[in-house]
Formats: C-alpha cells, structure tokens, sequence
C-alpha cells in the first residue's frame, strides 16, 4: 500500500546537477533546486532560459542525461502516478462534448485518493461552470478549468507553466486568488512566468534560471539587492561622464541624452559624492525594480554592450 506520509521530511522537489542537452544546446545545465513542502516557487527565466525543460523533469515526461530529480523523495513518474502532482502545462486542448464537472471527474478517477469534484471546482472558482460545456468557454475560464483538473488528482504539489499567459488582469487576479487558495491548505506550488510582478506578488520565493542553472534564488527584496541595489539618476547639464564610474557605490553607468543613470550599491554614498561635484541636477534615487535586478541577473554580454559605459 502506498503511504502518502512515509517521506515528509524529503523535499518537494529536489533537483541534484540535473543536465538536459538537445544537440550543442544545454537546456539544464547542472540545475540545483530543492523546494520544502509548503512553499510556493516562482521559476523566472528569459525565452530559452531553461524553464518548461526543467518542468518535464520534474514531472517526469523527460529524464535528465546526468544528475536526478526526485519529487517527495521518490521518481517523478511514480509521485504523477500516485497523485501527488497536478500540472497545468503551456499546451493542452479543450475536450469537446463534454461538460467541465465531467471532465474533472473523469480525471479525478483516474487518481488513488481524488479530490471531491464540487471542492475542486470551488477551489478553482468554476463552480458556476460545473454544467458548461469545454469548448466554449473563454480564455480565461478554460485556463481555470485546467487549473481545476491539475487539481482533481488531489496533490500535494502543482506545477504551473506560465499559467496566465493571454489572460487579461481580472482572469490573472481570479487566477492567483484560486491558486493561493490551494497554496493556504499547506500544498507546495512551483509556477513560471513571466511577470515579475505576478512572481512578487504571489510567490514565497523567486527562483531565477539563466541557460539552465540557478542564477538568484531568493525573496523578491533579496533579488532586487542582489541585481544591483538603486538607481540613481540626474541630468548631466553638459558635464563630462568620464569620472562618474569612479564614484563610492558605483556598479554602473548608462547614459541617455543629457541624463546619466547610476546602479549603485550605496546610493547614499554616490549621492553625497554627486553633491560634491555639484551633479544633482534633477536628482532621482530609487531602489531597483524587479525589472531591473533581473535584467542585471540575467544580462547577457550583447545586454551590457548596450549601455554606454566609461
Ligand atoms: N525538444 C527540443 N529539441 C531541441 N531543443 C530544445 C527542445 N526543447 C527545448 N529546447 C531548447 O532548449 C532551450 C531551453 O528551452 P525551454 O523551452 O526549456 O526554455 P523556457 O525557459 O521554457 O523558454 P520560454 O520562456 O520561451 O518558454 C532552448 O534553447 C530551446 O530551444
């Protein structure tokens, strides 16, 4: 018989130097990753980043050539087989003729322990949907009707590929609140996107992979300070740029026009130094957006080509 609490000391998800190659293209290249029981993991990465390779590990639909992947302690496939996983992937077409609450229940049959298909739609805000038919829902409904499926095998962990991709705000604020409904009864989420908005906003932390590893891993303040703490901007009035990288804090100049932008590390610092060089016209300090520390996360050299640097 399997017992669903045997391994709750493993992680959730536990990635150990996972490698996946297509050719001379290293999709995961040694991704280390664990995810405690509980928590909820936004996974941010540029197109190609690695993300929707390392998702079809984690649920077994592909397997790494090196290192392992283990969900609750155990093989992917078997943790999908015992549902104890529900995922929501990118693709996935309507079934027609068939009604939502039918679907659902089909697919909760399918699972050892399922979840009660009136709970499952309740927690994924489609009760009102149950006799509706699937293939003429909106975007937005259906991709809540997916939700609700990922939801029928009852699992402990959901996996979410870019969930809210072409919803509109009012579908993604639905969306989200369905989806911390879920995470509130103590269920592990890992979700990408990319809105690092949506990531702040909903995740407890923020995983960032670049060219399939771990590049920054933390809360979204953490990711702001570790991309690069503050932008400090004025206007140059004229005034040469050639000493501004010098300054106390400094990490980096860009140049727009008259208008110079400092990332610094000690904004106070480069602004007391700015006022002793008489620069503050138009002075702006501000931290550093999540915008901004994941580009400086993730630049690639052609990125940094781009700024104008002394
Ligand atoms: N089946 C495949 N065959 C060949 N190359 C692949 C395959 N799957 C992924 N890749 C390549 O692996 C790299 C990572 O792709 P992946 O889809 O995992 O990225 P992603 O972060 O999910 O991107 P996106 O945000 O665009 O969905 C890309 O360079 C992609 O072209």
């Amino acid at each position: 018989m399997t017992t669903r609490t045997s391994d709750t000391a493993s992680p959730a998800v536990r990635f150990t130097g996972a490698v996946r190659t297509f050719g001379d293209v290293r999709a995961v290249d040694g991704l280390d990753l664990e995810i405690a029981p509980g928590e909820t993991v936004a996974l941010l990465g540029r197109n190609g980043a690695g993300k929707s390779t390392a998702i079809a590990l984690l649920l077994g639909l592909d397997e790494p050539q090196e290192g392992g992947v283990e969900l609750f302690g155990t093989a992917p496939g078997d943790a999908v087989r015992q549902g104890r996983v529900g995922a929501m992937l990118q693709e996935g077409r309507a079934v027609p003729w068939v009604t939502v609450a039918e679907l659902v229940g089909f697919v909760a049959g399918r699972y050892p322990a399922p979840m009660d298909v009136t709970e499952a739609l309740r927690l994924a805000g489609i009760e009102e949907l149950a006799g509706r038919r699937v293939d003429k829902l909106s975007g937005g409904q259906t991709q809540r009707v997916r939700f609700a499926v990922a939801l029928a095998g009852n699992p402990a962990l959901i996996v979410l590929d870019e969930p809210t991709a072409a919803l509109d705000v009012e579908a993604r604020h639905a969306f989200w609140a369905s989806m911390r409904a879920y995470a509130r009864r103590g269920h592990t989420v890992l979700f990408s996107t990319h809105y690092l908005e949506e990531a702040d906003a909903n995740a407890d932390r923020i995983v960032v992979i670049d060219h399939g590893r771990v590049v920054a891993d933390g809360s979204g303040d953490e990711l702001r300070r570790a991309g690069g703490g503050s932008s400090v901007s004025f206007d140059l009035a004229g005034r040469g740029t050639q000493d501004l990288a010098l300054l106390p804090g400094v990490l980096s100049v860009e140049v727009r026009g008259d208008r110079a932008r400092l990332r610094s590390a000690d904004p106070d610092a480069t602004v007391m130094a700015l006022a002793a060089l008489d620069a503050v016209r138009n002075l702006e300090v501000r931290a550093a957006s999540l915008d901004d520390a994941f580009m400086a996360l993730t630049a690639t050299p052609e990125d940094l080509d781009h700024l104008e640097r002394v």
